[in-house]
């Protein structure tokens, strides 16, 4: 299929103007300020004139299995259906398992990621869950990395969290060490995303990690940084060390009125202390559930995460907090793409995946989405559904 998309505005996340953008099989073939080919009905032409063109968006925390459990068998959340990442602008998505490390399997896993694959978007995994020992599917977490493809780093191992196996520092050491030298053996990034509970000891443990070891704070890939103020304090002060933060975008009222930064606007007072942009990423953590427990621990209320959240939060970031469209769009195309290692992700680029979503340049609304070289929606509305959708 070749599809020949004209007179768009792009934003690569940069914006280089207004340009025709030639796709074939599934990569971006040209960008050019005239791309001319002669009316054949195997060319699919999409009129971009008003409209706005970026990466597909990249979601790089997604309990695709389902996860949540936190109030016994019947809290547990459901998987991820296509559409609901598609709809969002979503073309790449990494599955991770969260606090249910015995149901939710690693073999489930990378199954669930090879529908995903099937169904149309790109997915990657990372190996492990909350526990420490880290549950693989090779039983060692540099063999998952360097053996099994869908399989980028480890994750989300959880720190300060009632939840939490309690990991010691050496602990943490060692699963840095392996994802490390698994990444540098694989080519990979062998990045640890880690999982940062409300417990006062905060980003401690990796702080402890990077003084009494070589390695680098940005082995480590910490997520939540935004789930109340005082962490997001600390975040600031992590971030500005050179270490990476990610912010949930899925929400509910309550964490609000407990303490939680809102992710756009966390964006903006982490730029606002002067941290870069390049550290900083949003990630929905969909179908991942959203526990209340109250300070004596215990569970009062759960809702499930969504995909949907990540693009509110990127329209957000630009009509509330007044960030600039290629700042809101690098957490969620470039910045996750370099992070994680992921390839030919998350720019407008010759020779890079053709996930493009083009977007009305007046209030922002998805209109088409392709993934891959496949569209997947049109108008808004999916064109392409899961299996069982
Ligand atoms: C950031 C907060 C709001 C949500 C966060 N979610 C997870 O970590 C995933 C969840 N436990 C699951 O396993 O599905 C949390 O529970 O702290
Ligand atoms: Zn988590
Ligand atoms: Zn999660």
């Amino acid at each position: 299929m070749i599809t020949l998309i004209k007179n768009t505005e792009v934003y690569t996340p940069d914006y280089i103007g207004k340009k025709d953008v030639l796709i074939t099989d599934r990569r971006i073939a040209k960008v050019a300020d005239q791309i001319n080919l002669q009316e054949l009905e195997w060319i699919q032409y999409i009129d971009g004139t008003g409209k706005v063109l970026t990466p597909g968006f990249i979601d790089g925390h997604v309990h695709i299995t389902g996860g949540g459990g936190e109030g016994s068998f019947r809290s547990r959340t459901p998987e991820l259906m296509l559409s609901d990442a598609t709809t969002s602008g979503v073309t790449t998505v990494v599955g991770v398992i969260g606090t249910d490390g015995t149901t939710r399997t690693m073999t489930n896993l990378v199954a669930k990621a090879r529908a995903l694959r099937e169904e149309g978007i790109t997915t990657y995994i990372h190996t492990g869950s909350y526990q420490v020992p880290v549950r693989t599917l090779t039983g060692k977490i540099e063999d998952d990395i360097m053996l099994i493809d869908l399989i980028i780093g480890a994750g989300e191992i959880a720190i300060a969290d009632h939840r939490s196996s309690q990991p010691t520092v050496d602990e943490l050491a060692r699963i840095a060490s392996q994802a490390r030298v698994g990444g540098m053996l694989s080519g990979k990034s062998g990045i640890v995303n880690v999982h940062v509970g409300d417990s006062p000891d905060k980003l401690q443990l990796i702080d402890q990690v990077i003084e009494q070891t070589d390695i680098p704070i940005t082995q480590f890939y910490p997520t939540h940084i935004n789930r109340n103020r005082k962490l997001f304090e600390k975040g600031i002060e992590y971030a500005k060390r050179g270490g990476y933060v990610d912010f949930t975008t899925s929400t509910i009222p309550t964490f609000i009125e407990e303490g939680e930064v809102k992710s756009a606007k966390a964006l903006r007072l982490m730029l606002e202390a002067g941290v870069p942009i390049e550290q900083i990423t949003f990630t929905s953590d969909a179908q991942g559930s959203l526990p209340d427990f109250d300070h004596n621990g215990r569970l009062i209320g759960l809702k499930v995460g969504r995909v949907r959240s990540l693009y509110e939060a990127f329209i957000e970031a630009i009509h509330e907090e007044e960030i600039d469209i290629t700042d809101a769009l690098k957490t969620i195309t470039r910045n996750p793409a370099s992070i994680l290692g992921l390839n030919n992700k998350g720019e407008i680029k010759e020779g890079y995946d053709a996930d493009l979503i083009l977007l009305d340049q007046q209030d922002l609304s998805i209109h088409t989405v392709i993934s891959s070289g496949q569209m997947m929606v049109k108008d808004g509305e999916a064109i392409v559904n899961g299996t069982f959708e």
